[in-house]
């Protein structure tokens, strides 16, 4: 399997490269060349079957050569064996057509864990098998953060710098990132917004010499490692309820698009499956645009699922490619329409594609609050604000009425605990195995919204830096 570039402009890379690369050189994210297509008859199989072999099979030809078969089952094993639940992502019935696949049982709760756990060990493999160094640099709204700081503290070849939104994440959030005492984790917090975070990131990617002074790696979804972990739980759920035999919906809680892209890979794959609902907060860009055609952002407004205060949504790219006829030089006008006038527009062929596959619908505050207490009062489950958006949104999209609706719950109530309290009156508690994460001391620094000043921050911790090189 070999990588291409959305922008068409990058080296052709295999696995090993794309996932110590990131960001593509021209600006690009990495997309297989071709999907790999399973029988009906493989998934049908995967009902029944350990997490852990479901995700071995599906990512097998993701991965390819690159990797040694044994190596790569070893780490999938130790990632998933940490999960506090047998199942590692359980489905939990809500009303005769509604589930929530639960993808909160990792450590830092929140469904990042499920790829973080393995990108962790992914990337340490490599950079061993090579004597490498490698920095990352990251930009979270909230629980990407924490999951990489946990995925990667501690290990040897590998310093993180994380960037998050100065006051825009909640404490539990915020504490996962600047509680952990080890030497290659630095918390930044940046004085912006998400989008500002991830425009900084994408900026040191996009300085040839820094990147490779630093030997810069990245974590978040812009790297295809995290979205090829991603694809298995779809699988895992949808034979679970009867697939591929019985079409399944999936309502995706979605920012930056990554979580409801591995979905739409998972189609690819020829997984059936009735639709895609593209689930937002008021930062709607996505619902906008699928409803309208044209990508425009807004400012963003700070919500109680902070994690998709997000307007600038970094995978719906690797989908214009895709569903545009993998044309690169149209995503490369698109992208310069972007950063020119502040939008752009996607072809109505594009758009029939789109709409094949994706429902989308919004859901507003006082919408995610009743969906919060409605829950509570008839099925007793707390949901998060964040899966909350996910119900409230695919109730508002027509799906056969036969067809199972799965919710993916993509944090633990616990992350956000003063809005589901203002939602239900019930104020759920942290697992026991971070019973003192409000109590540890906090490690942090504070930078403006400067990408320069960021280099310089990170020049400065970075051990891939060789002696003698000019950050
Ligand atoms: C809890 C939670 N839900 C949903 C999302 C949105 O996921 P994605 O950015 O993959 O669309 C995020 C952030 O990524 C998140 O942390
Ligand atoms: N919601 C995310 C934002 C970053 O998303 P990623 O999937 O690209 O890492 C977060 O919680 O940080």
């Amino acid at each position: 399997m070999h990588y291409v570039s959305t922008r068409g402009e990058a080296p052709v890379l295999g696995f090993a490269d794309a996932l110590l690369a990131g960001l593509a050189r021209d600006g690009g994210l990495y997309v297989p060349d071709h999907w790999p297509a399973f029988e009906a008859t493989t998934f049908a199989g995967f009902a029944g079957q350990r997490y852990a072999d479901v995700a071995k099979a599906v990512m097998a030809p993701f991965v390819g050569g690159s990797i040694a078969p044994d190596a790569f089952g070893r780490m999938v094993e130790d990632a998933y064996a940490g999960f506090h639940h047998p199942a590692v992502c359980p489905l939990v019935q809500l009303s005769e057509r509604e589930w929530v696949l639960e993808l909160f049982r990792g450590p830092t709760l929140a469904f990042k864990d499920v790829a973080m756990q393995l990108l962790g060990r992914l990337m340490d493999h490599v950079l061993a098998e090579r004597n490498e160094r490698a920095t990352i640099v990251g930009a979270t709204s909230g629980d990407t953060g924490g999951a990489a700081i946990e995925a990667f503290r501690g290990r040897e070849r590998v310093d993180v710098v994380m960037l998050f939104p100065h006051g825009r994440v909640s404490d539990v959030q915020r504490r996962m990132m600047t509680t952990p005492t080890d030497a290659n984790i630095h918390a930044v917090a940046i004085e912006g917004t998400f989008d500002d975070c991830q425009a900084i990131l994408k900026a040191l990617f996009n300085d040839h010499a820094f990147r490779d002074t630093v030997r810069l790696s990245g974590v978040n979804s812009i790297n295809w490692a995290r979205l090829v972990a991603q694809i298995v739980y779809y699988v895992t759920a949808a034979a679970a309820l009867g697939g591929p035999q019985r079409k399944v919906a999936f309502s995706v809680p979605t920012g930056n698009f990554g979580d409801v892209f591995a979905g739409y890979v998972a189609t690819r794959m020829g997984l059936p499956v009735e639709k895609l609902i593209v689930a937002t907060n008021v930062n709607d860009i996505l619902a906008r645009t699928l409803a309208s055609g044209v990508y425009e952002p807004r400012e963003v407004v700070a919500t109680t699922s902070p994690s998709m205060d997000i307007q600038v949504s970094s995978n719906f790219e690797r989908l214009l490619f895709d569903a545009g006829g993998r044309d690169a030089a149209k995503v490369r006008r698109q992208m310069a329409d972007l950063a020119e006038t502040g939008r752009f527009a996607v072809d109505s062929l594009t758009l029939a594609a789109i709409g094949n596959v994706f429902g989308a619908a919004r859901a507003d505050e006082a919408e995610v609050k009743a969906t919060i207490a409605d829950t509570w009062k008839r099925a007793g489950y707390l949901l998060d604000p964040h899966t909350a958006v996910g119900l409230a949104a695919a109730r508002k999209v027509e799906t056969a009425c036969d067809v199972p609706v799965v919710v993916l719950g993509t944090a633990h109530p616990a992350k956000f605990p003063d809005a589901v309290e203002a939602a239900s009156g019930t104020r759920p508690a942290l697992p026991a195995s971070l019973g003192d994460l409000m109590s540890r001391p906090e490690r942090m620094a504070v930078l403006p919204n400067d990408a320069a000043t960021v280099a310089r921050f990170v020049a400065a911790r970075s051990r891939a830096v060789r002696p003698g090189a000019a950050a």
